[in-house]
């Protein structure tokens, strides 16, 4: 992606499966969902016939793809399979070649773009911060489409940023800088960057690729919250099982094209797999939540 792009997701001015559990306080996420707003059902985003380029070559061809609302959706694939681009198509970061993305049906290239950072959150794969910007101004940063020319910082914002910051397990970074942090810990600021800016739509590329065990499951947990307070959240992730476990509807790409799209355990099998990854694979059923579990066949070790 070019840095313009990767720029885009940092604003710069003014201008229904239950929850698998949750590590994260209640009342910090309590908090982030009252400032989302009206409580009425996030807008739907929808791919028809899209196709997505770079200059003259096609990546991603003949999408049709309704984000369901108010659920949690996993963009499944192998590397350069399109998922990025695809998510990228949704937040309007590339235009599109043929086709188009609606929300709740008005072509997206036709809403005002303050209207869209107020709908739909992104947090691209690897996103740069402002050279030297400290994690309380990044993440303050999520804030930004709600301010205005009549309508300032308020003290509610200090208040969600605080909560996206808790619900991270970031509050301890605050006075770091965020070109200083650890790869992890910079993802977490991200997360909670995105978090702050409350979207009723949020588009995550790979959010837990550069976290440990616990904080990836602490972040999905904090993402599954959200989605169960009313947030559509699509995210694109390579583990399939924490995928599976997490995801209402999985969607898998190859080749610039959607292969295989529905509830987990009727996804993933193992032929989708083989399909989708090359690479042969044992589902087996995890006993506590009834989600699939992927186990790559690999040689025998010597
Ligand atoms: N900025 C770009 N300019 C030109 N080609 C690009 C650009 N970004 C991606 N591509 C190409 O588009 C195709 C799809 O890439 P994309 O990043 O969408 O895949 P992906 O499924 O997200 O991969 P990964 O799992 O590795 O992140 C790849 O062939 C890639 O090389």
């Amino acid at each position: 992606m070019s840095p313009a792009a990767r720029r885009a997701s940092v604003p710069t001015a003014p201008p229904a499966a239950p929850p698998v559990g949750s590590a994260v306080p209640s009342s910090a996420l309590d908090l982030l969902h009252a400032a989302a707003g009206d409580g009425s059902s996030p807008p739907v985003l929808r791919a028809e016939g899209l196709a997505l380029a770079y200059g003259a070559r096609t990546v991603v061809a003949g999408v049709d793809l309704e984000i369901a609302p108010g659920r949690l959706t996993a963009l499944v694939g192998a590397n350069g399979s399109g998922k990025s681009t695809l998510l990228r198509g949704f937040a309007r970061l590339l235009p599109p070649q043929a086709g188009r993305v609606t929300l709740d049906g008005v072509d997206v290239a036709r809403i005002p773009s303050r209207r869209i950072a107020r709908a739909i959150g992104v947090l691209p794969q690897s996103p740069i911060a402002p050279e030297g910007i400290r994690v309380a101004e990044l993440v303050a940063r999520g804030r930004y489409p709600h301010q205005g020319i009549f309508r300032g910082r308020r003290s509610d914002d200090d208040v969600i940023v605080a909560a996206a910051l808790e619900a991270t397990d970031a509050m301890q970074l605050v006075d770091r800088r965020v070109d200083e942090l650890s790869g992890g810990q910079r993802q977490r600021v991200w997360i909670a960057m995105a978090l702050a800016q409350q979207p009723r739509i949020l588009l995550l590329d790979e959010p837990t690729s550069a976290l440990d065990i616990a904080h990836q499951v602490e972040v999905l947990d904090v993402l599954r919250a959200e989605v169960a307070r009313g947030m559509t959240v699509v995210l694109v992730i390579h583990d399939l099982t924490l995928a599976a476990r997490y995801a209402d509807d999985l969607v898998v790409m190859a080749e610039g094209a959607i292969i295989a799209r529905g509830a987990p355990g009727e996804v993933l099998t193992g032929e989708v797999v083989q399909r989708a990854f090359g690479v042969e694979a044992r589902v087996l059923e995890d006993p506590d939540t009834g989600r699939p579990v992927i186990l790559p066949r690999s040689q025998p070790l010597p």
